[in-house]
C-alpha cells in the first residue's frame, strides 16, 4: 500500500495540490488576527508554495481559550477510551486515504525525498496514531493494597491543554509522536509547527476534524518561535509543552515554565550519535549499509543520525571501501524523483550552516573520503570525512546534514570513551559479532537508544528520547509517552468502621 509511485505520478499530484494557508482553531481555518502572513517555499526549487497566517500572542490566547474550554467541558476527555479509540482509528484511515497527497506535500515543503515520505514518514505517522488509539482502551488503573480500612485508587487523568512545538525535519512524524498519545489520553492540543514546514500539519488538522475529533481539541497556530512558541511556553493555561527541536530552544521552554505556571515540559532535543564498529564486527557489508543509512537518511537532518563513525583502526580502510560502494546508491537531486535518496536541505540558511562544516574540512586539513560537493545552493552530497579528532567541531557539534566523521580507536575502553565524549546522549549503534561486547558496550554508552548490528529508532512500542542534553522530562512513543500526557491522581476512600458509623449518623 505504501509503495512509491513514479516521478510522473508524483509531479501530477503536486500540480493538483491545494495548500492550506490559515491557522486551525476551534474546528475552523482562520487568518491571523493581525492579518499578517509569511511565505513558505519549496527549498529544492525556491518556488513559492503558499502564504501562511503569521500568528502572534493574541492568536495564541484565542486558541488556548478554545482548547481549555474544550477540555473543561469534557467533550473529548469524558468520552470513554473505546470511543476515543474509534475516532482516532477513523482519523488514521483518513490519513491512509490521503497518503499520496500528504507525502507529496511533505516533500515539497521540506525538501525530503518523496520516496522516504511515502515509505517511512506517512506510514509511520499512521501507525503511531493507530498504536496509541489501540492502547488506550487496554490500560488499567490501580487499586492499592492499603489494608481493610481504606480503598486507594490510583487513576490516570489527561493533563489538560498541551502545546506541541514541532521541528521541520519530520513534520508529520513528530506531529504524530506528540498528538497520538495526547489525544488518546483525552487532552486538548495546540500544535505549533516549524515555520519551514507548516502545510501537512494544517491538512492533518482538517482530517482530524473530519474524523470526528471535536472542535477545540486539535488546534494549529502557525508562525514563528518568537511570536507563537514563546507565548505558548509562557501561557498560564497551557498545562504541558511537548517539544522536539534544538537543545538551545528546548532550554528556553524550561525557563518559560519556571517563569509562568510550572507547566510540565518534555523535550526531545539534539544528538551527536556514534556508530561504534568493533574489530570483531562480522559482516562489513551489512555494517557499511547500516552506517550509510544511519548517517544519510533524511539528508542527516535527523536527531538520531549516526554522524560519528568510531571504528577500530585495523578495519577502517576496508569499511570505508564498502561504505563507498553503498554510497553509489544514494543519488542526490529532485526530491520528487523516487530514484533520489538525498533531497534538498530544508532552507538556504540551513544549507549555509551545514556547508560551514565542509569549510572546516579544508581549514583543519582533514581528509575527504567521499562527497563534499554541493549543488544549487541547497543540495549536499553524502560526505565522509576521515581522521576527525575529538577536538574538531565535526566531532562535537550537531551538524544536521549529510556529513559523517570518522575517528579510530584501538581498545574497547577507548571506543566507549569516544562514544560518550559528547554533551548529547540520544542514540548509538554498536557493530560486533560478540554477544558479550554487544551487551557491555550497549550498557556503557550513555544514550536513550542503542541499536546492535543495525541502525533504527525502534518501533511504536519502544520509547525514544535522550540522556544528558538530548532530552528532558520523558520519552516519545510507547506506553511511557502515553503517561507523559497524564496526571496521576490518588483517591483514598476511608471504609473504616468509624467512617461507616459517621455516614449512618
Ligand atoms: N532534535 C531535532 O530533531 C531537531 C534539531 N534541530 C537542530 O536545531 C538547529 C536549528 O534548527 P531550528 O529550526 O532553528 O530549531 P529550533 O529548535 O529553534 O525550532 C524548533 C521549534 O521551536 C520553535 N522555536 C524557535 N525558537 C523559539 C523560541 N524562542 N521560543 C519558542 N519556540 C521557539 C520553532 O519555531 C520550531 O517550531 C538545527 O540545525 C538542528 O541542529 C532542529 C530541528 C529538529
Ligand atoms: N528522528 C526522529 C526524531 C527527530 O529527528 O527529531
Amino acid at each position: 500500500m505504501h509503495e512509491p509511485l513514479t516521478a510522473a505520478e508524483y509531479k501530477a499530484i503536486a500540480a493538483g495540490l491545494q495548500f492550506p494557508t490559515n491557522a486551525f482553531v476551534d474546528g475552523t481555518f482562520r487568518p491571523a488576527n493581525a492579518g499578517k502572513t509569511f511565505k513558505t517555499t519549496n527549498p529544492a526549487t525556491g518556488e513559492l508554495l503558499a502564504e501562511i497566517a503569521a500568528c502572534d500572542a493574541g492568536d495564541v490566547d484565542h486558541a488556548v481559550a478554545k482548547a481549555k474550554q474544550a477540555f473543561d467541558d469534557g467533550r473529548w476527555r469524558q468520552r470513554t477510551p473505546g470511543e476515543r479509540k474509534e475516532v482516532l482509528l477513523t482519523f488514521a484511515k483518513l490519513l491512509e486515504e490521503n497518503r499520496h497527497e500528504l507525502a507529496v506535500m511533505e516533500s515539497l515543503d521540506s525538501g525530503k525525498p518523496v520516496r522516504e515520505c511515502q515509505t517511512v514518514d506517512v506510514p509511520d505517522t499512521i501507525h503511531t496514531i493507530r498504536w496509541h488509539a489501540e492502547l488506550v482502551d487496554k490500560l488499567y488503573d490501580n487499586t492499592n493494597s492499603v489494608g481493610p480500612n481504606a480503598l486507594a485508587m490510583v487513576v490516570r487523568e489527561p493533563i489538560g491543554v498541551v502545546a506541541c512545538v514541532l521541528p521541520w525535519n519530520f513534520p508529520l512524524l513528530m506531529l504524530a509522536w506528540k498528538i497520538a498519545p495526547a489525544l488518546a489520553a483525552g487532552c486538548s492540543v495546540i500544535v505549533k509547527p516549524a515555520q519551514e514546514t507548516t502545510l501537512t500539519t494544517l491538512r492533518v488538522a482538517e482530517l482530524a476534524h473530519e474524523a470526528g475529533i471535536p472542535a477545540g481539541v486539535f488546534n494549529v497556530v502557525t508562525g514563528s518561535g518568537r511570536d507563537v512558541g514563546e507565548p505558548l511556553g509562557l501561557h498560564m493555561d497551557v498545562d504541558m509543552v511537548a517539544f522536539t527541536g534544538s537543545t538551545p530552544t528546548g532550554r528556553r521552554f524550561l525557563h518559560y515554565s519556571a517563569d509562568s505556571n510550572l507547566k510540565k515540559v518534555v523535550l526531545e532535543c539534539g544528538g551527536k550519535n556514534p556508530a561504534v564498529v568493533l574489530e570483531d564486527a562480522e559482516d562489513l557489508d551489512l555494517v557499511a549499509e547500516q552506517v550509510v543509512s544511519g548517517a544519510f537518511w533524511n539528508m542527516g537532518e535527523n536527531c538520531s543520525a549516526s554522524s560519528r563513525l568510531i571504528v577500530h583502526a585495523s578495519i577502517k580502510d576496508e569499511l570505508l571501501k564498502r561504505i563507498g560502494a553503498y554510497l553509489r546508491e544514494w543519488k542526490t537531486g529532485d526530491p520528487l524523483d523516487p530514484e533520489n535518496r538525498i533531497g534538498a536541505l530544508v532552507s538556504k540558511s540551513h544549507f549555509e550552516k551545514v556547508s560551514s562544516f565542509l569549510d572546516d574540512v579544508k581549514s583543519e586539513k582533514l581528509s575527504l573520503a567521499f562527497g563534499g560537493e554541493t549543488q544549487s545552493g541547497v543540495f549536499i552530497e553524502p560526505t565522509v570525512v576521515d581522521g576527525v579528532t575529538p577536538a574538531s567541531r565535526l566531532f562535537k557539534e550537531e551538524i544536521f546534514g549529510p556529513i559523517l566523521s570518522v575517528t579510530t580507536f584501538n581498545s574497547l575502553s577507548e571506543a566507549v570513551a569516544l562514544a560518550n565524549d559528547t554533551n548529547y546522549g540520544l542514540t548509538a549503534s554498536v557493530y560486533t559479532g560478540s554477544l558479550r561486547n554487544a551487551i557491555r558496550v550497549s550498557r556503557d554508552i550513555r544514550a536513550g537508544l542503542v541499536t546492535v548490528n543495525c541502525f533504527g529508532e525502534g518501533d511504536a512500542s519502544t520509547p525514544f528520547g535522550g540522556y544528558k542534553e538530548s532530552g528532558f522530562g520523558g520519552r516519545d512513543k510507547s506506553i511511557f509517552a502515553h503517561d507523559n500526557y497524564c496526571e496521576l491522581k490518588t483517591i483514598w476512600i476511608d471504609v473504616s468502621e468509624r467512617a461507616v458509623d459517621e455516614a449512618i449518623r
